[in-house]
This record gives C-alpha cells, structure tokens and sequence, in this order.
C-alpha cells in the first residue's frame, strides 16, 4: 500500500520563512484538507506537495521512496490543479481537456474527455472555445481534468472556488469515489467540503512566530492581584 509523506518541511518563499517544522501523511483512501489564514502556506505546501517547489528543507517519499529520487514518476501519479484555470482560450472545452488526458496518458483521450465533461454536468459546453467559458464552467473543466486520466494522487488548490452549490457537491462525490477506489488527495479551502474522515492539516501551527517585533511585557493592572 502506497504511503505519501513528507517529513520536517520547511518552505521559505522569497526571503519569507512560510513553514517549517511540518509533517503529514496520506494514505490509499484517505484525504487530507489544508486549512489556514491568507498566506499561511496552503499553496504552497500543495506545490511542495506536486514536486513544482522545492522545500528548504524535508523529504517527500513514496512508499519508503524518496520523490527527488523519482520526479518522473512523481508527475505521473499526481494531478496538481492549481487555482489559476488553465484553459486554453482558442481550444474547445473538449479539446482543452484531451490534449491534459493525452498527457496523462489516458488511451482514448477524447472519449475520456466527453466523459469527464459529462460527469461534471456539463456536456454542452464540449465544444465551445475556452474564451466564451464563465468562470464556473471554467473551474468545472479543469475539475474534470483529474477524472480524464487516472492518477492515484488528488492535489487541488481551493477547487470550489466559482463552483455553484450543484456542482460542489458533484464534485464531493467525485473525491468519495475517488478515495473508495483507494485514491489519495490533498486539498486546500476556505469552505466546508464533505469529505468523511479527512484529517484537517492547520499550516498556521507551523509558521514560524516572527522574531522582529518588540516583545513587550504585558504589566499586570495594578491593584489586580491585592488581596
Ligand atoms: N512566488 C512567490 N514569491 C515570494 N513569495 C511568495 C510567492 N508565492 C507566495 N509567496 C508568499 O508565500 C506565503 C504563502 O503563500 P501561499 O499562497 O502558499 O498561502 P495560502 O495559504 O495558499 O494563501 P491563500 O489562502 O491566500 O490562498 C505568502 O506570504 C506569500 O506572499
């Protein structure tokens, strides 16, 4: 059984100290959800996570494998979905997502892509270039890039953002199946997503306290501790 982990990361990103110290653990089945304030790392541990940022410190391993000792296989067995959508715009939306199946493998990329059109209910979009796509048929396609090739790894920055109320809990479903077949997955939010037995990951638990302030005594109010 395939174990993904990382141990003692540190993330440093421009000369800004965003974690350290941070541990984690996915197993076949199980998934793990990001939370924590605006810029307290969750994007990008996922980037750590994908093998597209390399940490200060810390190892990612695969099975007792180190990820650096295999970046290749690495990329074949995740899919990293950032919250940038990615569509090209003179593409139709199907094309967007055969040409992503075909990088993933996939042996019949365009009828993968139909079907993964389909299962993110929006089958009437497969032919409408990615330029004229709103921005929630834009998130639901690149959503559906993760159900067009197989990958045992989900890492999904924030996938609900612009996601109507139908389609997050489409997608919830997705990531229950997903995880049924033994699929692993990370995510990051700011909202309540379904995922029974997810274990929560705060990054602000590893963000370093800052050094630089004052650190001013707070006096205790005179007369409080009289007697
Ligand atoms: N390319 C970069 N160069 C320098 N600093 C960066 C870069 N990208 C992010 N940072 C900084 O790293 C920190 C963590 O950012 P990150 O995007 O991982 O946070 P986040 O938890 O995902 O935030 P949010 O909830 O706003 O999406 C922030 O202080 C951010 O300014």
């Amino acid at each position: 059984m395939p174990v993904f982990a990382g141990t003692e990361l540190t993330c440093l990103r421009g000369d800004r100290l965003v974690f350290t110290g941070l541990d984690f653990r996915i197993e076949p089945g199980e998934a793990l959800v990001l939370l924590g304030p605006n810029g307290s790392g969750k994007s990008s541990l996922l980037r750590v996570m994908a093998g597209l940022l390399k940490p200060l410190r810390g190892q990612l391993s695969w099975d007792g494998v180190a990820v650096t000792e295999d970046p290749d296989g690495h990329r074949s067995r995740i899919h990293y979905v950032g919250h940038l959508d990615a569509v090209k715009p003179v593409l139709s939306a199907v094309e967007n997502l055969a040409f992503w199946a075909t990088l993933g493998g996939a042996a019949d990329p365009r009828a993968n892509a139909h079907a993964a059109l389909d299962r993110l209910g929006v089958p009437h979009i497969a032919n409408v270039p990615g330029r004229y796509l709103s921005a929630g048929q834009k998130r639901r396609l690149n959503l559906a890039r993760v159900i067009a090739a197989p990958a045992a790894l989900w890492l999904l920055d924030e996938p609900t953002v612009a996601l109507d109320r139908a389609a997050i809990a489409l997608f919830e479903e997705i990531i229950a199946e997903h995880r049924a077949g033994g699929g692993m997955v990370a995510v990051s939010t700011h909202v309540d997503i379904a995922m029974p037995g997810a274990r929560d990951l705060h990054l602000d638990d590893f963000t370093p306290v800052p050094h630089d302030e004052d650190e001013t005594e707070h006096e205790d109010v005179e007369g409080e501790d009289a007697a």
